[in-house]
C-alpha cells in the first residue's frame, strides 16, 4: 500500500469528492481536516469510505483527559483508520484516549499525536516560551507519546532519523511538510522531499497543496509515487 496521504484541505465536499473520484484507493489514503470537516461532517467520511479510501481524521484534539478521550472515541465510532491528539495535552491525556480504544470492540483507528507543528521553527518556539531546538521537543513528545501507549506521531521528516533510532521501527512517523523540489514551500517551515523523506524512514507523507493545487492533481500524485520508485 502506498505511503502517501494527500490531504483534502477544500472548503466543501464537492470539492473534496470531486478529487477522490480522480483518485485511485490503492494509490493514496486521504486525509480529512479541519476546515473539511468543520464544514462537511462525518458525511464526507461516509462518502470517501463508500468509495474505498482509508481515512485519517486529522482533528488534532488538545483538551482535558476526559474531553479528549470522548472525541477519540467519537472519531473511532465513524470508522476512520488514523486519528489524532496533540501530545502536549500530556501523558493523563493521551493515556485516557488510548483507554477508550482499548474498551472499544470492532476495529480500532491508530491514535498518533503531533509533536511540534512543521510549520514552527526555533523562533515560533521561542515566541510561546520554549527556548529549545524543534528537535529537542520533538524528540521529548514523541518518547511521552510512546509511553503513553499511542502508535506514533506527526512530526517533521527533517526529524525521522533520530526517532527512528530512540523509538525502533514500529512506531509510526507520519510526516506533513513534505515539497517536491519545484513545489512552493507556503507556509511550512521544517520541509523534504518525498524520496528523502522516505529513505530517512517516514511511515507516511503527507501531502496537500502541492496535489491538490497542481494543474492535474492525480498527475502530481503520479509523479511523486513515481519518485519513489
Ligand atoms: O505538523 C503538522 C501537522 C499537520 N499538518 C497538516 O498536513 C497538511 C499539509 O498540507 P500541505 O498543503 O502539504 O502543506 C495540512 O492539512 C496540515 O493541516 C501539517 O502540515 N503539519
Amino acid at each position: 500500500m502506498s505511503p502517501i496521504l494527500v490531504a483534502l484541505d477544500y472548503p466543501d465536499s464537492a470539492a473534496a469528492l470531486a478529487l477522490a473520484d480522480r483518485l485511485d484507493p490503492s494509490q493514496c489514503r486521504l486525509k480529512v481536516g479541519k476546515e473539511l470537516f468543520t464544514c462537511a461532517g462525518p458525511a464526507v467520511l461516509e462518502a470517501l469510505h463508500k468509495r474505498g479510501f482509508e481515512v485519517f481524521l486529522d482533528l488534532k484534539f488538545h483538551d482535558i483527559p476526559n474531553t479528549a478521550s470522548k472525541a477519540v472515541k467519537a472519531a473511532a465510532e465513524l470508522g476512520v483508520w488514523m486519528v489524532n491528539v496533540h501530545a502536549s495535552g500530556g501523558r493523563r491525556m493521551m493515556e485516557a484516549c488510548r483507554g477508550v480504544l482499548e474498551q472499544r470492540t470492532g476495529p480500532n483507528p491508530l491514535l498518533i499525536a503531533v509533536t511540534v507543528l512543521t510549520s514552527m521553527e526555533r523562533s515560533d518556539l521561542a515566541e510561546i516560551g520554549l527556548d529549545l531546538d524543534p528537535l529537542d521537543q520533538v524528540r521529548r513528545l514523541a518518547q511521552l507519546t510512546h509511553d503513553s501507549g499511542l502508535d506514533g506521531v506527526v512530526c517533521s521528516a527533517q526529524e525521522v532519523s533520530l526517532l527512528r533510532e530512540q523509538l525502533g521501527s514500529a512506531f509510526s512517523l507520519v510526516t506533513p511538510g513534505i515539497r517536491p523540489l519545484d513545489s512552493d514551500k507556503g507556509d511550512q517551515r521544517r520541509i523534504v522531499t518525498p524520496p528523502q523523506a522516505m529513505a530517512m524512514g517516514s511511515s507516511y507523507l503527507v501531502i496537500g497543496r502541492p496535489i491538490t493545487q497542481a494543474p492535474d492533481p492525480a498527475r502530481a500524485l503520479q509523479a511523486i509515487i513515481d519518485s519513489l520508485a
